[in-house]
């Protein structure tokens, strides 16, 4: 691979403004049959989402993936968002009960409209078969698969039926697969975002390693139809997990899936746990982001997101970590 970056290392070049007001840049963004407000989703992990939030989002317009990690509450959880009339997005595993639960969805007549196959290592028989159950039983699903960090991966994915990919290993931020397997996208996810994008032919959802709002621009121009952030979102005031205080400062905890924390148990960690400080409220962050993408869309010219996919852009410098503190 040549022309190895990540986020930190580029810089977007500006382009003449076509618009009188940032105002009108417009950051919607269609995935599957429904339009969304951002092209950004919380990631789905049991400290940055639960079913409040999941309405929340839902309600206003926003994407959502409900977490994978009480798997009991899932039917319950689908019938609710349905008898609200939202949109229904959830995740499954691949390990044999997944199976059932796929087919009992199918049999109780509960199609979710986004089904998110959520693995550490998605380039897998696994994740194949699993894409290929979901179609057969829940033909009108859109199935988003990963994790990946190649372009044969994604090939593979989107040939067994996938919708989207999700390309990202080991750039988050209580991520430790990189330190502790060696692998993974994690000090140049932004390039393997690029890379795996011209395999594409189906969106691409680049998750993780995002630090700061422009970060969401650059992996539009690099390839993303959507990103998926944890760090960003966690340490909101709704956000789940345990708030603790220090020094008069508020904290939230944010974990990794595959930490001890999530498991209950010290077998293949690759997570870490941090505590984050209290951020106030989600809604407040989303209407940030939302200005800064409109802002972003003004510096490249154009009027919606696709004028960031076609910029120029400068690599200023070089990084392994990504500003990130190892442990
Ligand atoms: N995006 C990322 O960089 C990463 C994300 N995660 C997150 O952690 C959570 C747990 O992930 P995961 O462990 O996959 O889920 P599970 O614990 O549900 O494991 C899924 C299945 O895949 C097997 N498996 C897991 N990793 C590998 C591997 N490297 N090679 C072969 N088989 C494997 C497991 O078996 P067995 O456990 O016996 O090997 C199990 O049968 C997920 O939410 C995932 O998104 C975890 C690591 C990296
Ligand atoms: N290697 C691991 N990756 C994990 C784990 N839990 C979640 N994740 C991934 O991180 C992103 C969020 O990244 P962030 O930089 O925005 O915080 C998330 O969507 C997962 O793909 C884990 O335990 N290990």
């Amino acid at each position: 691979m040549e022309n190895v970056f990540d986020y930190e290392d580029i810089q977007l070049i500006p382009a003449k403004c076509v618009v009188n007001s940032r105002s009108e840049c417009d950051t919607t963004v269609t995935l599957g049959k429904h339009s969304f407000k951002l092209p950004v989703v919380p990631a789905n992990m049991q400290t940055i989402i639960d079913e409040t939030i999941a309405i929340t989002l839902a309600e206003k317009g926003y994407f959502y993936v409900m977490h994978r990690f009480e798997p009991e509450k899932r039917i319950d959880f689908i019938h609710d968002m349905k008898s609200r009339g939202l949109f229904t997005s959830i995740s499954v595993g691949v390990k044999k009960d997944e199976y059932e639960f796929v087919k009992q969805l199918s049999q109780e007549n509960l199609m979710p409209d986004y089904i998110t196959i959520d693995i550490a290592h998605g380039h897998s028989n696994a994740v194949i078969e699993m894409i290929q159950h979901i179609k057969q039983h829940l033909p009108q699903t859109f199935v988003i698969a990963g994790n990946v960090g190649t372009p044969e991966a994604v090939r593979e994915l989107e040939h067994a039926g996938a919708d989207a990919t999700k390309v990202g290993i080991g750039p988050g931020k209580v991520c430790i697969t990189k330190i502790k397997t060696g692998f993974g996208t994690g000090g140049w996810q932004l390039a393997a975002l690029r890379w795996c994008a011209k395999a594409a032919t189906k969106p691409i959802i680049a998750d993780g390693g995002i630090r700061t709002h422009g970060d969401v621009a650059k992996s539009i121009r690099f390839g993303a139809t959507f990103v998926m952030i944890g760090s960003l979102f966690a340490g909101h005031e709704e956000s789940p997990g345990e708030t603790t205080e220090k020094n008069g400062k508020l904290y939230k905890e944010y974990f990794g899936s595959a930490s001890e924390y999530q498991k209950g148990e010290k077998k293949n960690v690759e997570g870490k746990k941090m505590f984050v400080e209290h951020k106030g409220y989600l809604q407040d962050t989303l209407n940030e982001m939302e200005q800064d993408l409109q802002s972003a869309i003004s510096y490249a010219g154009g009027t919606d997101l696709e004028a960031i996919r076609h910029v120029d852009y400068v690599v200023v410098k070089n990084s392994i970590f990504n500003g990130d503190k190892i442990y």
